[in-house]
Order: C-alpha cells, then sequence, then structure tokens
C-alpha cells in the first residue's frame, strides 16, 4: 500500500519547527512534501498558506499541516481556499475534535505559542484520529457551501 503524503508549509517563524515536524511526520510513517518557505529568512505568510491551498485543490495532498509565528495568519490564509478546513491548534484535545468533529485536513500550529513536544503530539492526533461523520457530516457539508 502506498503511503500518503502530508504537506508541510511555513513562514519563517515556523521555519524551525516545519523541519521537526517533518521529520516526526516520516518517523510516523507517511512521505512529505515540504512547500516551503527553506530558511529563517523574512517571508510573508499569505505565500505559503496559499501554497497548502493549491496542493489540496489540485489534488497533491489531501493532509496538510501550516505552521507560523502563532498560527494564525497562516491558518487565515489557508481557510481562504474553500477546499481547505484548516484548523489552529493548541493542545491535542483541539487536534483530536479537529478530526472528529469538523475534519479539518489542515493542522495550524504557532510555533511561538506551543513547544516542541505540544506540537508533535497535536501532530500525531491529527494524523491518527478519524472523522466522525454522522451529524457532523451536515455541518461540514454546510461549511463547503458557505
Ligand atoms: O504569526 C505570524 C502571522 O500570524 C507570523 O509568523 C508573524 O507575524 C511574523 O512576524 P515577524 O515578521 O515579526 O517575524
Amino acid at each position: 500500500m502506498s503511503r500518503e503524503t502530508i504537506a508541510l508549509a511555513s513562514d519563517h517563524a515556523g521555519y524551525g519547527l516545519k523541519s521537526l515536524l517533518a521529520d516526526e511526520i516520516r518517523t510516523l510513517g507517511y512521505d512529505i512534501l515540504d512547500l516551503g518557505t527553506d530558511s529563517t529568512d523574512s517571508v510573508d505568510y499569505p505565500d505559503f498558506g496559499s501554497a497548502m491551498g493549491e496542493a489540496v485543490t489540485d489534488g497533491r495532498v489531501t493532509r496538510g499541516v501550516v505552521v507560523c509565528g502563532t498560527g494564525i495568519g497562516i491558518s487565515i490564509a489557508a481557510n481562504r481556499n474553500p477546499r481547505v478546513r484548516a484548523a489552529l491548534c493548541c493542545d491535542e484535545t483541539a487536534a483530536r475534535l479537529a478530526r472528529q468533529h469538523n475534519d479539518a485536513n489542515v493542522l495550524a500550529l504557532g510555533a511561538r505559542l506551543v513547544g516542541e513536544e505540544v506540537a508533535k503530539a497535536c501532530l500525531k492526533v491529527f494524523l491518527e484520529t478519524d472523522f466522525e461523520g454522522g451529524r457532523h457530516q451536515r455541518r461540514v457539508d454546510k461549511l463547503g457551501r458557505n
């Protein structure tokens, strides 16, 4: 069976955490599509949130992770794409519920706000938790029509 590819995107503030999460994603048994940025040189988070939206829309990936300083800007940028349901998470519970209730397809993290261990825990839960469907499916369907 082929391995799922998980896309990763960050700005300069998220670059370090993105690199760490790339290793973690491979360890968990997935492949990586790295959409940048590639260093801590200052860049603009909308460019990378939008790159994630394009990767989801054109089918290169079904899930991804975005990181900036707070996770706020890059999640706003990613969510401008109608195919993206990016969830900004600060703990494992949020990451689990983002999958179970919202069928989130992009995990957003704030590198300046969450520690590395919390970020790795959020990632693992995000990748390994299924959408519950049922009443939540109706609500997610409505998101797609807005
Ligand atoms: O968190 C962010 C957006 O929500 C950015 O990472 C942050 O604004 C970058 O700031 P600076 O240019 O001062 O490094």
